[in-house]
């Protein structure tokens, strides 16, 4: 199955005030927002999402947030509804971030509902996963938050869903984990997948790597068949730089479409 390459940044709470976040925004527009052959995306620090949303709603740039409360209305006192995020036409939900689990106490339960929350809204949801420590108990740990975050997930619904694979070791580093290791990881996502979701929910979900990516090491990441892009975090603040990626992450795409 043909599944389109795509490349988001979560700016978590790294740009919050207002102009700074509108310009990066139109900077983003304007060389970035006619791309057909690739999705972008850009999850805004929450302030911002307003502002940055008024910008992006008619470029293919979509947009979306980081977190959202469990149940779309009710008390969940410093939240974020889903309801606000369609009514900004955002189109995807973060979710389960390496961050949101060890500072906020977000747990598989939490991240499950919220899975099928933004599904139900019909947007997508980027569901981050990644073992805590480099090397043998990663296939366990992918293995159960596969099973525990899209629990109850049918099948069908994973061409709408893409999986963040980032090894939380390699989060906030000066390098990514290498291209060889984020391969072998891919590849153990996929047969997960397609073990307990069918061949179908395994050809379709989109596949991304974040932690620490960058322009030097995109193409490499992005090379095999199993990854279809890029979650990228501070090394994409400098325009040029994530014009960078996205030209390699294009080039390593090219053909393999
Ligand atoms: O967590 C990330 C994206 O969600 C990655 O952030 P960094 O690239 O800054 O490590």
């Amino acid at each position: 199955m043909k599944r389109k390459p795509i490349v988001g940044m979560s700016l978590k709470i790294y740009v919050n005030r207002m102009e700074e976040a509108k310009t990066m925004a139109k900077e983003m527009k304007k060389r970035l927002g006619q791309m057909e052959d690739l999705d972008l995306f850009l999850i805004p620090s929450m302030g911002t999402l307003y502002p940055v949303a008024e910008i992006l709603k008619d470029s293919v740039i979509r947009y979306g947030v980081q977190n959202i409360a469990p149940k779309a209305q009710g008390a969940y006192t410093g939240e974020f509804s889903i309801e606000s995020a369609e009514d900004l036409s955002c189109s995807l939900v973060e979710l389960g971030h390496a961050e949101r689990k060890a500072l906020f106490q977000e747990t598989p339960e939490m991240i499950n509902e919220k899975v099928h929350l933004t599904l139900q809204y019909n947007m997508w949801p980027i569901v981050c996963i990644g073992e805590r420590e480099k090397g043998e108990g990663r296939k366990e740990a992918l293995k159960n938050q596969i099973l525990s975050y899209l629990n109850d997930v049918s099948p069908e619904r994973f061409r709408d869903l893409i999986l963040a694979y980032e090894p939380e070791w390699a989060i906030g580093q000066p390098e990514p984990a290498e291209a060889s290791y984020v391969h072998g990881s891919m590849f153990i996502i996929r047969d997960i997948v397609r073990e307990h979701f069918g061949e179908t929910a395994s050809s379709a979900v989109r596949l991304i790597y974040g932690g620490s990516a960058k322009k030097e090491t995109a193409m490499e990441i992005a090379q095999s068949e199993d990854v279809d892009g890029l979650f990228i975090g501070r090394f994409g603040h400098d325009m040029d730089n994530l014009e960078a990626i996205i030209r390699n992450v294009r080039k390593a795409k090219e053909g393999g479409m």
